[in-house]
């Protein structure tokens, strides 16, 4: 039995091959597991159906309308009844591609869509290097949705590097923010875990990320450690660079029982807070 202010979310995080066939197979299969251990909401990582490459992105995108990917997704949240956040893929829309996550209801209607709005373009010498610009066009939008739980905002990888998007959402009513994401060895280590804690306890959200697992074959290293963080800024679980799947209880009295003994939101001084930056 589900109540509605308590809920099993998954995260899927799933190893990605130079295969997109044997990408979704496995997607499918955590999916299935996630259903039958009682989740509701389930998620897959970034980029989970092709490999996290400027020389992938346009052999494996596909169009909203045509795409093999999403109908699997969409087939599988109607079947079940359970919403699927699906990770993202890369997504053709004329002569642009985008960085994109479909959301899917429990009827396998596409309820949101993100395209990521920061684009990840670093260089950190010897070690990561990534220009997903050489590729992707930006989104250019803040994403939200409804859920029969509650409202919940989607944001992708390094997105979550800039936390104003995420108090717009809280702004927006969100409780439950979603990101799939692909962090590296390097970046991983140094900042994954603080940003999520960060993010979670200053806007008293739920705030899950979802990774890849890591695949030692492959030329960006995925950190994996698909992680879910309570409102209060606490680790409810994670897991290490392996596939897997990460469950825990979302529990929306708890965030109001915390927004209302730490009114944080209540507290903000709206009055100080704009300027006018070029
Ligand atoms: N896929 C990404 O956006 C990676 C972001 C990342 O690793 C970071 O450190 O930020």
């Amino acid at each position: 039995m589900c109540q509605k202010n308590k809920f099993k979310i998954a995260l899927c995080q799933t190893l990605v091959e130079d295969n997109k066939e044997n990408n979704i197979k496995r997607v499918v299969k955590l999916i299935e597991e996630a259903v039958d251990n009682g989740a509701k909401i389930i998620s897959l990582g970034e980029m989970f159906n092709c490999p996290y490459r400027n020389d992938a992105f346009k052999i494996y995108a596909e169009e909203e309308g045509k795409s093999e990917t999403l109908n699997i997704l969409s087939s599988i949240a109607k079947e079940k009844g359970v919403y699927i956040i699906g990770g993202s893929v890369p997504e053709k829309e004329g002569e642009k591609y985008y960085n994109t996550s479909f959301v899917f209801d429990k009827e396998g209607k596409i309820v949101g869509k993100h395209r990521k709005v920061h684009l990840f373009d670093i260089d950190i010498k010897d070690r990561v290097k990534m220009k997903e610009s050489d590729t992707f066009s930006y989104g250019k939008n803040i994403t939200v949705f409804d859920t029969q739980y509650c409202k919940v905002g989607i944001a992708i990888c390094y997105d979550m590097r800039f936390p104003e998007i995420f108090r717009i959402m809280v702004q927006k009513g969100v409780k439950l923010i979603i990101v799939p994401a692909a962090f590296n060895y390097v970046t991983g280590p140094a900042h994954w875990e603080i940003i999520i804690r960060g993010r979670a306890m200053d806007n008293q959200v739920y705030f899950c990320a979802v990774s890849p697992a890591r695949n030692e074959n492959e030329s960006y290293l995925a950190y994996g450690h698909s992680i879910i963080c309570d409102p209060f800024g606490k680790i409810l679980g994670e897991l290490d660079e392996k596939e897997g799947i990460l469950y825990s209880e979302i529990d929306l009295d708890y965030l109001e029982k915390v927004r209302s003994e730490l009114p944080l939101l209540k507290h903000r001084r709206l009055d100080l807070y704009s300027v006018n930056e070029k």
